[in-house]
C-alpha cells in the first residue's frame, strides 16, 4: 500500500514537473511576442472548436456577417480564431487586404490545407496548386471577342426560344448557364457542338457542388484536423465518396475528348492545343506515334490540370454573376428604364450592342459593378496561407495561419459604399470631373494579390455582352399574378463558396417586334470579324490599370506579371509533393497562354 502511494506520488510529481517545465517554456517562447489578433477565446487546446463544430455545414448565417458580427464585436477589422492550433486570421477591411494580401503578397500567396475538398473529394488539381504550375496569360480579350459575340448570337432560335419560354411558363430556363459554360469551354477545349456543351456544362454544375461545399477552409472539421480523414465510415467521407465521381469526371472527361478530336484531326484551336503545340505535345495523342520516354508528360499534366481549372472556376461564377444580374434587374424596374435610355440613345433600335459601346454605356456598366458589390459571387474569395510569422499593426500573424479576406464586408463597408446596403448604380457615375466615384468592385470581388482571379475579365465580358443585349431588347420584371400584382421580391441566396441565387421566376418579354427580330438575326457578320489592332495581356491589363491608378499596391510598377512570385516555390498544401509541382520556372518566358 505504502509502496502504490509512493509511486503515485512520483508520478504525479514528475507529472507536476513536466507540466511546470512546458509552461516556463511555452512563457519564454511567447514572452516577448506580440498578441494574436482579437477573437473568440475558446478554450484551451481546443480553442474554439465548439463553435466551429456548431457553425460546420450549418449556413443560418452566412460566414462572412458571422465574421463582420466578430469584427464588430471585438472591435477591430482583424480577427483571430483558434481551432485545434489552427489559426485563422480574417481581414475584414480594404485596408487589411491591401497591406497583407497584396503588399505582402510574397508572404500570403500560399493556399491552406482544404483536407475536405483536395484529399477526400478529389480537388487536388484545382486552386491549391494553381499559381506554380502556370502563369496564364490570357492574352488579347480581344481576340476572343468573335467567340463571345457568337456564343451570345447562337443560334439564334435559341435565343428566340429562350424569350418565348419564359413567357409561356414564367419558368426559370437555363439559357445562362449554356451562355458562360459555352464560351469557356470553346475557348479551353475547342467544344462546339451542342450536344458537347449540354453535357459539360450540366458536369461542372454536378461538381460545383462540392466545391461550394468544401471550399471554405473549416466547412468540415476534417480542415482543422487532418488526421480525421482515416476514421473509417466517418459521414464526411461518405459524403466525399458521392461528391468525388463528379469531380475525376471534370478533369479527365473533356480531357479525353480534347483527345480524340486531335487524334481525328477535328480539334478546333483553343487553350489546349495552342499549347500542346508550344510544348510539341500534340503528338501524344496519336497512338501511331507516341514515344513516351521523348514527350513531356508532365507538361501535359500541367495543361490538363490548367485547362480544368479555368473550365472549371469560370463557369460557375460567371453564371452565378449572370442570373445575380437578371434577379437584380428584375427587381428595381427603375434602372432597367435607366439603362434602357441609354442603350436607345447609344446603341439605337436597329442592331444588337457590342463591345466597341461598351465605353459609351457607363450606366450598364454601373449597374454590373453594383451587382458585384451588392452581391459578391465569391464573399470570401479563396483562404490564403501566410509562409512565415509576421506582424501587422502590432498584432502576431502567425505562420502557416489560414487568412481569409472577407470581400463581402469590404464591399459593404459605409466607408468605401456610402449606404451600402441600398442598390444603387448611381453611386459609380461621376457627375462631373471633380466628384469621386467610390472604388470598382473589381478590386475586391475576385479575390486578391497574387492570387487574384485570372478570368475576371473574360467573366465580365462575357456578362456585359449578354446583359448589354438583354436590356438592349427585353423588358425584364418580376413575375406577375393572376390579378396582376407584383410578388414580392424574393432575393434568396444558397450560399457557400460561391454564391447563386436560388432558382426564380421572372418575365422576359422582347421590348417591340423589331428587338424579337433583332435577336433572331443576332450579330451582323462583320462583328465575327473583330480581331484585335493590339494584344494586351490580361496581367499587363491589370498592371496599368491598378498599379498605375495606385489602387492595387502589391504589384511592383512595371512588373509585367503581378502574379509571378519571387522566392520559395512549390506552393499548395502539395508544395513538396513531385506529384504536385510541375516544372515551370517562374523566372523563365515558359508560360501557357489562353489564346
Ligand atoms: C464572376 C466570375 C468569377 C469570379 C467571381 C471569380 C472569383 C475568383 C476568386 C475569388 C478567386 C480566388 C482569388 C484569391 O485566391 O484571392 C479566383 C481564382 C481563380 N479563377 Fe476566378 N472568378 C470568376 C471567373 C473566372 C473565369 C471566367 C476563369 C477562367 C476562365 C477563372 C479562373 C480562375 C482561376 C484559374 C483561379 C485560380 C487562381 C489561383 O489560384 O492562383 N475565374 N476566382
Amino acid at each position: 500500500m505504502r509502496t502504490d502511494t509512493s509511486i503515485f506520488l512520483t508520478g504525479f510529481g514528475a507529472f507536476l514537473f513536466a507540466v511546470c517545465c512546458l509552461y516556463i517554456s511555452l512563457l519564454r517562447r511567447f514572452k516577448n511576442r506580440p498578441l494574436l489578433p482579437p477573437g473568440p477565446r475558446g478554450y484551451p487546446i481546443i480553442g474554439d472548436l465548439f463553435n466551429a463544430i456548431s457553425y460546420a455545414g450549418e449556413a443560418s448565417v452566412p460566414l462572412w456577417e458571422r465574421y463582420l458580427d466578430m469584427g464588430q464585436k471585438y472591435n477591430s477589422d482583424v480577427i483571430h480564431i483558434d481551432v485545434l492550433g489552427d489559426h485563422t486570421i480574417i481581414l475584414n477591411s480594404a485596408r487589411a487586404t491591401t497591406e497583407l494580401l497584396e503588399k505582402r503578397s510574397g508572404l500570403y500567396s500560399d493556399r491552406p490545407g482544404m483536407y475536405m475538398m483536395t484529399d477526400l473529394v478529389g480537388w487536388h488539381w484545382d486552386f491549391s496548386n494553381f499559381t506554380e504550375e502556370l502563369f496564364i496569360k490570357i492574352s488579347s480579350l480581344e481576340q476572343y471577342r468573335p467567340i463571345i459575340h457568337s456564343f451570345s448570337n447562337q443560334p439564334r432560335v435559341r435565343r428566340a426560344q429562350f424569350i418565348v419560354n419564359f413567357l409561356i411558363t414564367n419558368f426559370y430556363f437555363p439559357w445562362y448557364e449554356s451562355h458562360a459554360g459555352s464560351i469557356i469551354l470553346r475557348l479551353v477545349y475547342g467544344m462546339t457542338t451542342q450536344s458537347e456543351l449540354n453535357t459539360f456544362v450540366e458536369l461542372a454544375s454536378l461538381a460545383t457542388e462540392s466545391a461550394i461545399a468544401t471550399m471554405n477552409h473549416g466547412s468540415f472539421i476534417v480542415d482543422y484536423f487532418p488526421l480525421l480523414k482515416y476514421v473509417p465510415g466517418a459521414s464526411f467521407k461518405r459524403k466525399a465518396n458521392v461528391w468525388a465521381p463528379a469531380v475525376a469526371e471534370v478533369i479527365n472527361a473533356p480531357w479525353e475528348k480534347l483527345k480524340a478530336s486531335v487524334a481525328s484531326g477535328t480539334a478546333l484551336s483553343c487553350f489546349a492545343t495552342k499549347n500542346l503545340e508550344k510544348f510539341n505535345l500534340m503528338t501524344i495523342f496519336d497512338t501511331d506515334l507516341v514515344e513516351t520516354d521523348e514527350v513531356d508528360l508532365d507538361m501535359e499534366k500541367v495543361i490538363k490540370n490548367c485547362a480544368g481549372i479555368a473550365y472549371f472556376a469560370g463557369l460557375d461564377t460567371t453564371k452565378a454573376l449572370i442570373m445575380t444580374s437578371i434577379l437584380a434587374i428584375s427587381h428595381h424596374p427603375e434602372v432597367l428604364a435607366k439603362a434602357q435610355k441609354e442603350l436607345d440613345a447609344v446603341v439605337g433600335p436597329s442592331r444588337l450592342p457590342n463591345f466597341s459601346d461598351r465605353t459609351n454605356l457607363p450606366y450598364v456598366e454601373a449597374f454590373i459593378r453594383e451587382v458585384e458589390r451588392m452581391y459578391p459571387i465569391t464573399p470570401l474569395a479563396v483562404a490564403h496561407r501566410v509562409m512565415a510569422d509576421d506582424i501587422y499593426e502590432g498584432y502576431f500573424i502567425p505562420k502557416d495561419a489560414t487568412v481569409v479576406g472577407n470581400a463581402w464586408a469590404i464591399l459593404h463597408s459605409e466607408e468605401l459604399y456610402k449606404d451600402p446596403l441600398k442598390f444603387n448604380p448611381d453611386r459609380f457615375i461621376q457627375d462631373d470631373k471633380d466628384s469621386s466615384v467610390p472604388p470598382n468592385p473589381e478590386l475586391y470581388a475576385f479575390g486578391f494579390g497574387r492570387r487574384i482571379c485570372p478570368g475576371r475579365y473574360l467573366a465580365l465580358e462575357s456578362t456585359w455582352i449578354l446583359i448589354a443585349c438583354l436590356l438592349a431588347t427585353c423588358d425584364i420584371t418580376r413575375p406577375l399574378e393572376e390579378d396582376v400584382r407584383e410578388l414580392d421580391p424574393v432575393l434568396d441566396f444558397v450560399d457557400g463558396m460561391t454564391v447563386h441565387p436560388k432558382p426564380y421566376d421572372c418575365r422576359i418579354v422582347p421590348r417591340s417586334a423589331a428587338a424579337l427580330n433583332l435577336m433572331k438575326t443576332g450579330y451582323s457578320a462583320e462583328i465575327h470579324k473583330c480581331a484585335s489592332k493590339h494584344r494586351v495581356l490580361l496581367n499587363e491589363r491589370e498592371t496599368y490599370e491598378n498599379v498605375n491608378s495606385g489602387k492595387r499596391k502589391g504589384c511592383i510598377k512595371g512588373e509585367s506579371n503581378p502574379r509571378r512570385v519571387e522566392g520559395p516555390t512549390g506552393y499548395g498544401p502539395h508544395g513538396n509533393d513531385p506529384g504536385y509541382h510541375y516544372p515551370i520556372d517562374a523566372t523563365s518566358n515558359q508560360s501557357l497562354k489562353l489564346y
